[in-house]
């Protein structure tokens, strides 16, 4: 395909996702007509994408209109491209601009330009201070992919090397000491060795400074309650030397693959659907609404409603509300989401502590994209 060819291509499926599509079964069902379409192409046309819903709102105000064409056109514009070497009817790509649509368009303003919607923006600014507009800026580019150096089986330099020989460049990045930002051949990990044996796993950098946070120790009883996938699980194996840490999560199939992928770390995972008994360490990575996450799911920003962040909100109290049945008495209640909005983070964490007498905070931080990996925040609280 030519390049303006995957750009009519990105032109289609945000029309398909204004028509209320969800972007993944837009791309899946294009990709599935375009047989033709190879997988650098299929790239290109999801990067696209994926750029476009970061800067949904100001591509809009660029390119003087909704549709995918004009969206498309602002995209262009806020990256300085040529927008009539690309619009030239030529290539299978989109026809030549009309000369209304050259001119249309014009800078975002408000909250356009943060790429928020208006309510959102004004959390932001009331949660996050002078941080906020940094913040939401920093969310309107691509998220960078990082590495978690599996502890139970290399290090740092060692992993580094082997991945220089799958053609990866890596460098260590400061948010985690077992973190490697990748520089280069980022496409190529998930076929590479060094991932495929378990040498690496794919973990943002700030996911993994969460677990950096929570004070574990070989010998003590961890249990991480929302499992999920297991990113954290496996992280929180290697802090403990490969001795065996707990696995539960409310939906059992969203751990499904834990087992290979613990197999495959040397990690000792146990799952369990009811967690009974008392643990030293319990880690609640809480649904959210992902809002410190939006450049790898830009959708999540223009779909949030103030009622779901209400509904969320509730849900966390109450999973926090069960998790501290299970802590042992001077253990700890880890307390973690991947969002920059104070109404899951702080505030959640005072009103447990208001809530529930003989609890001490140990430590709270919030991390933002803007220091690099996602937005993350993490409390440690322990049980008097
Ligand atoms: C943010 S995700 C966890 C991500 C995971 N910790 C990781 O690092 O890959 C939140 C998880 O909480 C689970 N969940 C939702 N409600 C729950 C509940 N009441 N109890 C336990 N888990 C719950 C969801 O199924 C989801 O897998």
């Amino acid at each position: 395909m030519t390049p303006a060819a995957r750009l009519q291509a990105a032109i289609d499926i945000i029309d398909k996702i204004r028509d209320g599509n969800a972007a993944e079964k837009a791309l899946t069902n294009w990709a599935r007509a375009s047989r033709f379409a190879g997988s650098k192409d299929r790239a290109a046309v999801r990067d696209h994408v994926f750029d476009c819903l970061r800067l949904w709102r100001s591509a809009a105000a660029l390119g003087g209109g909704e549709t995918g064409r004009a969206r498309m056109l602002g995209v262009l514009r806020h990256h300085g491209l040529d927008e009539a070497a690309l619009f030239s009817g030529q290539g299978h790509g989109p026809a030549v601009l009309s000369d209304e649509e050259a001119q249309a368009g014009g800078e975002p303003q408000g909250f356009a330009a943060w790429d928020l919607p208006d309510w959102l923006g004004a959390r932001f600014q009331a949660g996050l201070g002078d941080q906020a507009e940094a913040t939401a800026q920093a969310l309107r580019s691509r998220a960078a992919v990082f590495l978690r150096v599996n502890t139970l089986k290399t290090d740092l330099a060692g992993a580094q090397e082997v991945l220089a020989e799958a053609g990866i460049e890596t460098q260590p990045h400061v948010l985690s000491p077992t973190a490697l930002l990748v520089t280069e051949g980022a496409r190529k990990v998930a076929r590479s060795e060094p991932y495929l044996t378990g040498l690496v796993e794919l973990q943002d950098a700030a996911s993994q400074a969460v677990v950096d946070e929570v004070p574990v120790q070989p010998g003590q009883r961890v249990l991480d309650y929302c499992a999920g996938g297991g990113g954290k699980t496996l992280a929180l194996a290697a802090r403990l030397g490969g001795e065996r840490v707990f696995a539960h999560d409310a939906d059992p199939r969203r751990m499904s693959d834990l087992p290979a992928r613990a197999e495959r770390a040397g990690a000792n995972v146990d799952r369990l659907t009811a967690p009974k008994g008392e643990f030293d360490v319990v880690l609640c990575d809480v649904p959210c609404s992902g809002a410190g996450a939006w450049r790898r799911s830009p959708e999540g920003k223009w779909r949030l409603q103030p009622e779901d962040l209400q509904d969320l909100t509730k849900v966390q109290a109450s999973i926090l509300q069960t998790c501290q049945g299970l802590v042992t008495s001077g253990g700890i209640l880890a307390y973690a989401t991947c969002s920059v909005l104070v109404e899951e983070n702080l505030e959640q964490v005072e009103r447990f502590l208001a809530q529930n007498g003989g609890w001490e905070c140990l430590s709270h931080r919030q991390f933002l994209p803007e220091d690099g990996g996602d937005g993350f925040f993490v409390a440690c609280l322990r049980k008097g």
